[in-house]
């Protein structure tokens, strides 16, 4: 912040003391002329504001932020022999003999309220034999997914990987050491001077606060961020009877997602989008947020993630409260002033209780909300006041891909794209939820239309979609 506030504070001065001492000099002198002609009298004094007047500007251009734009982005699919059908899913936990009678009829029961498909992916040792979740599984979990969108993604942008400035990697339940960015340093062969940063325990939110990160960096210097998001579903399988811990297992699947992101701006010609601004905020103060999905321990010592009943209310807190921060930032006036010409008139009426919530499709023609579940997506789209096609992308990458976490964002984006929806100058919302609790948006301008990539995960099946739930 420093080296920003210093040249706009010195350029706030220098044009302070040249105002106040032009008001002064042309109160106190009779006239114009007389005025020119101290003026001219002065000329050091004239001249050394004037230049250091063009020193902090000059010094403030440098500071400006830069443009970040988003260079491209790949997800990961994997191969048919990956299917999590809901037949795999349940003769899996036929033959891990780890859940009892009920705990098999009430996974059956959410299944089929969830709004997954039956096309989501597994992780891989749920197609092996022994029936147990091991470190290496976890591991080949994480390198296919990652390492298979991250070459894609540097051979569809032509980015040598030596010009990578930046990491980030986000995995919320599994950190291994060497960490993921390790990994990615060792297997694409980064610069010794790549500044890595890996996420983990930050929940599905990750993926935008990736984005704020990169970012962050990126408007001071000249640079490229990679963007690796992926969740580790093998180790967080859980093998219990806790209902909490199930539902878990019901409903989120294997996916990863990679971005390029920089603020060179010789890229611009070729970027999709440009970050117009990021907002994050966390509601962890608050003991039922923060509880609300969490990783523990069972009564029989199974470690899983606990997702609460309470989780959709305190999205619907967390929301609301993002939103009001976010709202004077992204609204049009117009539709801000009618926000507040509606609760003026209720609170005039009497009605305390009315509860108002500006339409945010006036400031974004698109958005991606983090699909963490059919009633997660409900909420957003019930609180927001959404038309049912406003979440209908969310409700599609629910069904096709199922909750693979912070990269569930990127898939949605990959929607837009495959159905061309997105044109030259419309603005995307990716809004996000993460453990915590966390809500995270990052605001998008298009610079160009959608088109569909050859890597596009919904290149074979979105003539399929949007399916009828
Ligand atoms: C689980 C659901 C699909 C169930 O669908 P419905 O709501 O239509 O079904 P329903 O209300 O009839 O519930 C069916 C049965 O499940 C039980 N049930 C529902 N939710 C439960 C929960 N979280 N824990 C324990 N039991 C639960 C109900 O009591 C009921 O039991 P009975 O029949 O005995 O009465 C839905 O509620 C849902 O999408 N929940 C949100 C999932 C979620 O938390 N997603 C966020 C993931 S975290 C995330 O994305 C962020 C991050 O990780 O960082």
């Amino acid at each position: 912040m420093r080296s920003r506030s210093t040249p706009i504070q010195l350029l706030k001065l220098t044009v302070f003391v040249l105002l106040a001492i032009t008001i002064t000099l042309a109160s106190l002198l009779p006239s114009k002329q007389s005025f020119l002609l101290f003026l001219s009298h002065h000329k050091l004094l004239l001249f050394s504001l004037l230049w250091c007047k063009l020193v902090a500007l000059l010094a403030y251009a440098r500071a400006r932020p830069l443009p970040v734009y988003l260079l491209d982005f790949s997800c990961h699919k994997p191969g048919p022999d990956s299917r999590g059908s809901y037949e795999i899913c349940e003769y899996f936990g036929r033959r891990s003999c780890k859940h009892s009678a009920e705990s098999e009829a009430f996974m059956r029961a959410i299944y089929r309220k969830s709004g997954l498909g039956d096309e989501t992916y597994a992780p891989p040792f749920i197609f092996q034999t022994d029936y147990k979740a091991k470190f290496q599984y976890a591991i080949v979990e994480a390198e296919d997914g990652m390492f298979s969108c991250v070459a894609h993604l540097l051979a569809k942008t032509d980015v040598d990987p030596s010009r990578i400035t930046v990491l980030v990697a986000a995995c919320s339940m599994f950190s291994p050491s060497p960490s993921f960015t390790s990994m990615l340093v060792q297997r694409f062969k980064l610069s010794p001077s790549v500044k890595t940063f890996n996420f983990s325990g930050m929940g599905c939110s990750a993926g935008t606060m990736s984005f704020d990160l990169a970012a962050t960096i990126l408007r001071r210097q000249v640079g490229y961020a990679l963007i690796v998001v992926t969740e580790s579903t093998s180790l967080n399988w859980y093998f219990g009877d806790n209902r909490h811990m199930l539902v878990t297992n019901c409903i989120f699947r294997a996916g990863t997602a990679a971005a390029l992101v920089t603020s060179d701006p010789a890229q611009r010609e070729r970027a999709k989008m440009e970050v117009v601004r990021t907002l994050r905020t966390h509601h962890g103060a608050d003991d039922a947020a923060y509880n609300a999905a969490i990783q523990m321990e069972d009564e029989d010592g199974h470690v899983g993630v606990a997702l609460t009943k309470d989780l959709v209310r305190v999205a619907g807190v967390g929301l609301r409260n993002h939103i009001s921060r976010l709202a004077p930032r992204v609204l049009p006036v117009s539709e801000l002033l009618r926000y507040v010409y509606n609760v003026a008139r209720s609170f005039l009426a009497g009605d305390r209780k009315a509860v108002h919530v500006p339409d945010f499709t006036t400031a974004f023609e698109h958005m991606c909300i983090h699909a963490g579940g059919k009633a997660v997506i409900d909420a957003v789209g019930r609180l927001m006041k959404f038309e049912e096609e406003v979440v209908e992308p969310a409700r599609m990458c629910l069904h096709r891909f199922g909750n693979t976490s912070s990269s569930l964002v990127f898939y949605e984006l990959a929607y837009f794209e495959a159905k061309g929806r997105i044109k030259i100058g419309d603005r995307v919302w990716m809004l996000a939820f993460g453990t915590g609790f966390k809500a995270c948006s990052v605001v998008w301008r298009a610079l160009r239309d959608s088109r569909i990539d050859p890597d596009n995960p919904w290149k074979d099946c979105i003539h399929r979609y949007p399916v009828s739930l």
